[in-house]
């Protein structure tokens, strides 16, 4: 992921400046299902046996949210995430992140603080939630509490790919809240970029009173009951 990026035009990532592209992101260790996930929510299909993602994959959605069209790149890892690590360019312009554990390997849950603290060095605001996958193989998991994120209000989910529950509901209060983000952001970095676009257009419209966005953080949806 970390080559010549410029030259893939799906790679250039100035499109996520327009009005009608988000872009969403995975994080978690290796072989929690981040893939699967993905699949599952955009074929509604689930193949059980598939080696996992050497190479980085977007996988493009066409949605509308409150009757305006979008377009959701899901970004899916290239394996880096066995460093515990990504390379910038994949926080780079993110307007969510949806970071996934593993409900039968207790490592993953503990791993997501440093993805967290990772996540947060690049991205301090976006919308952010915490899915604990493959419920299906043992559904007494859900009756236990996973506190991460409890602290800082991430929403929780839990989920199946095998089987789907909750999978579609998150994704989609996922995509609502990027594109919440992404009307109001709260990011330092985007603000400037805003009032750099606003400045840009004041010039070529000539001298107006334009107005700058406002940098109210995007509100998070009720936490699930553990
Ligand atoms: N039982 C069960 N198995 C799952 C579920 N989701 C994924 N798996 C299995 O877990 C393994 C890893 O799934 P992937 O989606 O490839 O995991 P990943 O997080 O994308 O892994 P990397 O690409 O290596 O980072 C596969 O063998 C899947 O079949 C689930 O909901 N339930
Ligand atoms: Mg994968």
């Amino acid at each position: 992921m970390a080559g010549d990026a410029s030259s893939i035009p799906e790679l250039d990532q100035d499109k996520y400046d327009s009005d009608e592209q988000v872009k969403i992101i995975c994080l978690g260790d290796s072989a929690v299902g981040k893939s699967k996930l993905m699949e599952r929510f955009l074929m509604d299909e689930y193949r059980p046996q598939q080696v996992s993602t050497y190479a980085l994959t977007l996988y493009k959605y066409l949605t509308t949210v409150e009757d305006k069209s979008v377009v959701v790149d899901f970004w899916d890892t290239a394996g880096q995430e066995r460093f515990l690590s990504m390379h910038p360019s994949y926080y780079h312009k993110a307007h969510a992140c949806i970071m996934v554990f593993d409900v039968q390997r207790k490592v993953t849950y503990k791993n997501l603080t440093s993805w967290y603290k990772e996540l947060r060095e690049f991205r301090p605001e976006i919308p952010c939630c915490v899915v604990a996958n493959k419920i299906d193989a043992d559904l007494k998991v859900t009756q236990k509490s996973f506190n991460f994120g409890k602290k800082q209000g991430l929403p929780f989910y839990f989920v199946s790919a095998a089987n789907g529950t909750n999978v579609v509901k998150m994704f989609r209060e996922m995509i609502k809240r990027a594109v919440d983000y992404k009307q109001n952001p709260s990011d330092f970095m985007d603000e400037v970029m805003q009032e750099l676009e606003n400045f840009e257009l004041e010039k070529e419209e000539g001298p107006s009173c334009g107005a700058v966005k406002s940098a109210s953080p995007a509100p998070a949806p009720a936490e699930d009951d553990l």
